[in-house]
């Protein structure tokens, strides 16, 4: 009984910490239906697994009436998992959910064949899946992976990536970093990165990202060199550190100033 409270507190101290909104546990015990959905499905799938399938979906049918969310009592799910919102959420029979993963409203754990077995998703440990977004088929979601709102993902996922679009895409974490970089650039010069307009280049913009090119180009040749002396056991005097600007924020390696309002 013990282990059951327990687990039972952890489903809403987990809540506190995904969801900026939550104001008291009170709120959280009576008007989240993303709590009372995993609450029911945990007696549901004792239920399932005990035999008792029909009472099973039953269950699970109330829960559905009551939160808008499906959940077969088949699925298995982690520790600390949390649904925001909920509403529209279905997560299939064979689905594997592991501990501390969100998921938004309007989610699908679904399947793509109608043959029996495993068909739906496996979501790995800290798993975000953003509103709307469709996970099909039997395929694993890495642990820490991040899928974007309104996704449809049909392949494996690798851990701490993130996926957006349809179909779903990874998103390059090179190409993030250098946008970063342009970013903190464009803002320590003053002027908006976002602000000019595709059909009016902006010139400075322009010479910017000319001179950001050849900086990633010697970068990449830097790196190179230093691979093939390293593999050649030549020893070489540590370059001296970069020099920061005070009071900037280290994000991905790049400095970053705080951004306008
Ligand atoms: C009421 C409520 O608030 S309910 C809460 C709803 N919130 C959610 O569902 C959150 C889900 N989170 C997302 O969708 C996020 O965008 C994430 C996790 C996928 C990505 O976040 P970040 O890693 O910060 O990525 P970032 O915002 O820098 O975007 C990277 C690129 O992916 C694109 N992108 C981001 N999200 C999506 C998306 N859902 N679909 C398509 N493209 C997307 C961006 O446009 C950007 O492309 P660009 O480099 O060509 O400009
Ligand atoms: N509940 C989350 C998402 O809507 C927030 O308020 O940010």
């Amino acid at each position: 009984m013990n282990a059951i409270i327990d687990r039972v507190k952890e489903d809403i101290a987990c809540v506190f910490e995904r969801d900026p909104a939550a104001q008291s546990v009170w709120e959280v015990i009576t008007a989240y239906p993303g709590f009372h959905a995993v609450l029911i499905h945990r007696l549901s799938h004792r239920c399932w697994t005990a035999g008792y399938r029909w009472l099973a979906r039953f269950i699970s049918h109330i829960a559905r009436w009551l939160t808008g969310i499906e959940i077969h009592p088949g699925a298995r799910i982690g520790r600390r998992f949390f649904i925001d919102h909920g509403m529209g959420v279905v997560i299939g029979e064979t689905a594997v959910i592991g501990d501390d993963c969100t998921l938004y409203h309007g989610v699908t754990l679904g399947g793509t064949s109608w043959k029996k077995g495993k068909r739906h998703p496996t979501l790995h440990d800290g798993v975000v899946v953003g509103a709307g977004a469709k996970i099909l088929g039997p395929i694993d979601i890495g642990e820490g992976a991040r899928v974007g709102s309104n996704s449809v993902v049909l392949k494996p996922v690798p851990a701490g990536a993130t996926v957006v679009g349809i179909p779903g895409h990874l998103i390059d974490p090179n190409v993030k970093k250098e946008k970063a970089e342009r970013e903190a650039i464009a803002y320590r010069m003053g002027f908006d990165p976002y602000g000019a307009k595709a059909d009016m280049p902006d010139p400075v913009a322009n010479a910017i990202n000319r001179m950001l090119d050849h900086i990633h180009a010697m970068d990449q040749q830097l790196e190179t060199m230093k691979k093939a002396l390293d593999e050649a056991g030549i020893h070489y005097p540590e370059p001296p550190p970069i020099p920061r600007l005070e009071g900037c924020e280290i994000e991905d390696g790049y400095e970053h100033e705080p951004k306008p309002d």
